[in-house]
C-alpha cells in the first residue's frame, strides 16, 4: 500500500521579502508563516510525517511554538538552492521512507494550501504513473519584456499553467530527477520532466499564493483569518 510523506523546503532567506531574516518565520494570523505551511499536512490523515528542511545555521527554530504538528521532523540540511534543499531532504530520509513512497514537496512559503486543495491532489494522483503537481491556469494575457521594461511580445497563454506547491512524486523517481538535473531546476516537476516524463497537472487556484513580496503577506493573511 502506498505511504504519503510532506517535505516543506524552508532553507530560503527570503531576499525579495527583505524583512531583515528569513520570511518562514514571519507572523501570520498569530503563527509563523511556516507553520502554517506544515498545518495543511496535519490534518491529512494519509500524511505520516512532514519533514522540515531548514538551513544548518538556522536560529530561529527554537524562539518559535510548533505546538499543534504532531507529525513534524526536523532536519537541517538545507542547501543553496531550493532543488538542493530539497534532495538533501530525499537523501536525509532514505532510510524511512521507501522508494515507491509519495512525497509531497511544499513550499514553507506557501501557508494557505486548504484541505480542499490537498486531497483533490492526492485524489488525483494515487494511480498515476508519474505524479504531479497543484497548478492554476494563467489568467492574465502574458507579455515578455525587453531590458528596457517594454512590451517585445505577447506570448499565447493558451494551455498555460502556473506551478503551484505540493509537488507529488514517488521518493525514488524524484531523487533520481534531482540528481540528474542539478540545483538549477526551480520545481520538482522540472527535474522529472527532464527524464521525458510528463507530471500530471491538477487544478489549483490563486488561494494557494507563494508568499514572496511584502504584499502578500496581507493577502495571506486575510485568506488564513477567513478560514478559521
Ligand atoms: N536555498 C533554498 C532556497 C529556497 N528554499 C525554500 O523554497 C521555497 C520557495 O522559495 P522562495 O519563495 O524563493 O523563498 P526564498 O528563497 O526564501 O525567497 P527569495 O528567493 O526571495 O530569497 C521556500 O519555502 C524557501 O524557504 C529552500 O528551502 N532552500
Ligand atoms: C516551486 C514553486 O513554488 C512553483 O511555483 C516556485 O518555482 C518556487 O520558485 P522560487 O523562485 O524558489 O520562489
Amino acid at each position: 500500500m502506498s505511504r504519503y510523506f510532506a517535505l516543506l523546503p524552508a532553507a530560503g532567506v527570503g531576499a525579495r521579502m527583505a524583512a531583515g531574516g528569513p520570511k518562514q518565520y514571519l507572523a501570520l494570523a498569530g503563527r509563523t508563516m511556516l507553520w502554517h505551511a506544515a498545518r495543511a499536512f496535519e490534518a491529512a490523515p494519509a500524511i505520516l510525517r512532514t519533514y522540515v528542511v531548514l538551513a544548518p545555521d538556522d536560529d530561529q527554530w527554537g524562539r518559535h511554538d510548533w505546538q499543534g504538528l504532531a507529525k513534524l521532523a526536523v532536519l537541517r540540511c538545507g542547501g543553496a538552492t531550493r532543488a538542493e534543499t530539497v534532495l538533501n531532504g530525499l537523501r536525509a530520509i532514505a532510510g524511512e521512507v521507501a522508494g515507491d513512497d509519495w512525497v509531497l514537496v511544499h513550499d514553507a512559503a506557501r501557508p494557505c494550501l486548504s484541505a480542499e486543495l490537498l486531497e483533490r491532489l492526492l485524489g488525483g494522483l494515487a494511480d498515476d504513473p508519474v505524479g504531479g503537481i497543484l497548478a492554476a491556469p494563467v489568467a492574465d494575457t502574458l507579455k515578455r519584456a525587453d531590458a528596457g521594461g517594454r512590451i517585445e511580445a505577447t506570448v499565447p497563454r493558451e494551455r498555460l499553467w502556473g506551478a503551484q506547491t505540493p509537488q507529488m512524486f514517488r521518493h525514488g523517481l524524484l531523487a533520481r530527477a534531482l540528481e540528474h538535473a542539478g540545483t538549477g531546476v526551480t520545481d520538482e516537476a522540472s527535474a522529472v520532466e527532464a527524464l521525458g516524463l510528463a507530471p500530471r497537472l491538477v487544478e489549483s487556484d490563486m488561494s494557494n499564493l507563494k508568499v514572496t513580496w511584502p504584499r502578500d503577506l496581507e493577502v495571506a493573511e486575510w485568506l488564513l483569518g477567513r478560514r478559521r
